[in-house]
């Protein structure tokens, strides 16, 4: 049977203007965001600090379409340990929480954590980090984040090898799928633009990440609209 896939657009405030944070976040979401994606670095996991729980806090309540449909914030934890901030951005409104495997000391554990404070799982795999950890974790996760750049800053180039491992992470996921499991996302996150999100979603990515190629750019809706454009040319995928 074939089924289209959905496309997610998750812009990373990363590179939006920190001091205009709420309207940044509100004219992303007028621009055809679907999630919210939020960077936090503790310069310890990663080599730079970024925004804590109350930033969190401060933006979720812009994180709504102009009809009121919420849009999910999609928060991105570099940071180590995992479980005790976990907790913290759960209660400061987080939708969905990835965290970096290597960074917990309790993978399982800080799963379990997470989805018992009401909000989505995810792992996150840096460009070097293999993806033996799903092995025994898949199932309970609703979310796989492939870095395509070395964590840490916005702005970076694409690393290729990426596209080979979306691949294999597609393919686990569709064996999963294709036994009745969970359908977890597939989201990719460092350098993608509008000439290369195509070649990403044939890899089999789902859910992009864009930070400087959206809020690089005066008009978000154009670029959104020109991601989506290319996704639509992407091609469908039988599972
Ligand atoms: O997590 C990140 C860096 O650690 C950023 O989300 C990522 O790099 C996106 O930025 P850009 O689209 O500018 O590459």
């Amino acid at each position: 049977m074939s089924h289209e896939r959905t496309f997610r657009i998750a812009p990373s405030i990363l590179s939006a203007d920190f001091a205009r944070l709420g309207d940044e976040v509100k004219a992303v979401i007028d621009g055809g965001a679907d999630f919210i994606h939020f960077d936090v670095m503790d310069n310890h996991y990663v080599p730079n600090l970024t925004f804590g729980p109350m930033i969190c806090q401060a933006v979720k309540p812009y994180c709504k379409k102009a009809d009121g449909t919420p849009v999910p914030l999609d928060v991105h934890l570099m940071v180590e340990p995992v479980d005790e901030l976990a907790t913290q951005f759960a209660k400061a409104g987080a939708d969905y929480i990835t965290f970096h495997p290597d960074a917990s000391k309790h993978v399982d554990r800080t799963i379990q954590l997470i989805r018992s404070l009401g909000c989505k799982p995810g792992l996150v795999f840096n460009p070097a980090t293999p993806l033996s950890w799903l092995e025994y974790t898949l199932k309970n996760i609703d979310i796989v984040m492939l870095m395509s750049v070395n964590p840490g800053f916005g702005g970076q180039s694409f690393i290729e090898s990426t596209i080979s491992k979306l691949g294999y992470a597609r393919s686990l996921i569709d064996v999963q799928v294709a036994m009745g499991g969970n359908p977890v996302l597939l989201e990719v996150d460092g350098g993608v633009k509008t000439d290369n999100i195509r070649r990403i979603a044939e890899a089999g990515a789902d859910t992009f990440v864009a930070g400087s190629a959206i809020f690089g750019k005066p008009d978000y809706a154009v670029v959104v609209a020109q991601m989506r454009d290319e996704l639509a040319l992407a091609g469908g995928r039988e599972v």
